[in-house]
């Protein structure tokens, strides 16, 4: 009796033991889950660093210092090259392919038409001003394309194109003179002020200035006057840090205008070819705030004038964003806008209203999230991205 119950506590033995073999693996072979995404660029950076080191075994266990820890040098971090600027509105224009639906196929599939008669041309106008162009603006362009159709008797669809790009060029004023003032003068740096409404996409713009300036070969400071959204600072650190710019950043909810003007003087101090100052997303109902941003600009021209104003405009906003953008110009002397988010939106005309109505050359146009997805702005390789046609072709 009592080997039989030897016996059957043996194969109980055996069988617990049996089990446990079996479920370990499998809790082992779980997949982990996926990693959010800073995990999984500090894990990436960890990659770089090599393997942790670890303790000596000793100290370990006795939790006593055998010898004085050796200190670790953290890696230099890796700068990024970014793109150069030339050519990026090429590169970019497929991001334009919702706005080319209007343009390229509606329109110049319009313009085809066999009879152009009253209708046509209304049709032709309405494309327009849904497309953002502006009532204005789309009458002058009809008009004068009318006009044009009828002198020359034009009727190919070659050359019904090159007129409309024609004067859609036009009407986006080729004469305007859009290059950024962000050379240093005298050894003092050039000051660049970004304003606009939040989410506008103004620290994101300015991040990809700072490229675009380092590209250039410029050395670039960049100023976090937004203290009004803490995560803003961070965001520019991280677009700094990436190609090497130095960041100057107050406390949370400090004053906008202190910061800036530390970082114009870091920048004097420092000898930077460029400071760049990210200011608030303010909502310009809000008079308070809007005194606040005259008073950065009065606070940094203490070191010397403002050599660029940049007014960053979602083009998604549409004709509504204008009214927004109009307070602005009349709290700092904005010299160049930075019309954003280009690529969501099927209004491309909107360049030529914000143009028209804000009297301001847009300098920048950002055509998606990228690190370099902001182009400069040049009319005649724009209108070529919106009608979708071929640079050589048109100019044939
Ligand atoms: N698709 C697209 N998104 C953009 C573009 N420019 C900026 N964004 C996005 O717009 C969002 C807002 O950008 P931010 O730079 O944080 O905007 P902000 O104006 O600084 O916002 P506040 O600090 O709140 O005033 C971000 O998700 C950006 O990635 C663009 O050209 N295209």
């Amino acid at each position: 009796m009592k080997e039989y119950l030897l016996i059957a506590l043996a194969l109980l033995g055996v069988l617990i033991l049996g089990a446990i073999g079996l479920v370990v693996p499998r809790l082992r072979r779980r997949p982990e889950p996926p990693l959010p995404e800073t995990e999984v660029e500090t894990r990436a950076e960890e990659d770089r660093a090599g393997p942790p080191v670890e303790a000596p075994e000793a100290e370990l266990s006795t939790g006593v210092l055998v010898e004085p820890p050796t200190v670790v040098e953290a890696p230099a971090p890796v700068l990024e090259v970014p793109e150069p600027a030339a050519g990026r509105l090429v590169r970019l224009r497929s991001r334009l392919s919702r706005s080319q639906n209007v343009f390229g196929k509606s329109l110049l599939g319009l313009l085809s038409r066999d009879h152009l008669d009253e209708d046509a041309w209304e049709d032709i106008e309405d494309s327009l001003i849904t497309a953002d162009v502006g009532i204005d603006a789309t009458r002058e362009i009809v008009d004068r394309l009318r006009e044009r159709t009828r002198v020359l008797g034009t009727r190919s669809a070659t050359e019904l194109r090159a007129l409309l790009a024609a004067e859609l060029v036009n009407a986006l004023d080729p004469t305007l003179d859009r290059s950024l003032k962000t050379a240093p003068k005298d050894g003092v740096p050039a000051v660049l002020l970004v304003v606009g409404v939040n989410g506008a996409g103004k620290t994101t713009t300015c991040g990809k200035i700072a490229r675009v300036l380092v590209a250039d070969g410029r050395t670039v400071l960049l100023g976090a006057a937004d203290t009004f959204r803490a995560a803003a600072a961070d965001q520019l650190e991280t677009w700094g840090g990436r190609v090497g710019a130095e960041i100057v950043r107050g406390p949370e909810a400090a004053d906008p205008a202190s910061v800036a003007f530390d970082a114009v003087k870091r920048g004097i101090d420092t000898g930077v070819d460029t400071v760049l100052i990210d200011t608030a997303g303010r909502l310009q109902n809000k008079v308070g705030l809007m005194d606040e941003l005259g008073k950065v600009k009065r606070v940094v021209e203490k070191h010397g004038p403002i050599d660029e104003t940049l007014l960053v405009l979602d083009a998604t906003t549409g004709q509504n964003g204008l009214e927004q953008a109009r307070v602005f110009t009349e709290v700092v002397n904005v010299s160049g806008v930075a019309l954003t988010k280009l690529d969501g939106t099927a209004k491309g005309g909107i360049v030529i209203a914000v143009q028209r109505k804000l009297g301001i050359p847009v300098k920048l146009v950002g055509l998606g999230e990228g690190k370099d997805d902001l182009a400069p702005f040049d009319p005649a390789q724009f209108v070529d991205a919106l009608l979708g046609t071929e640079p050589l072709a048109r100019d044939a």
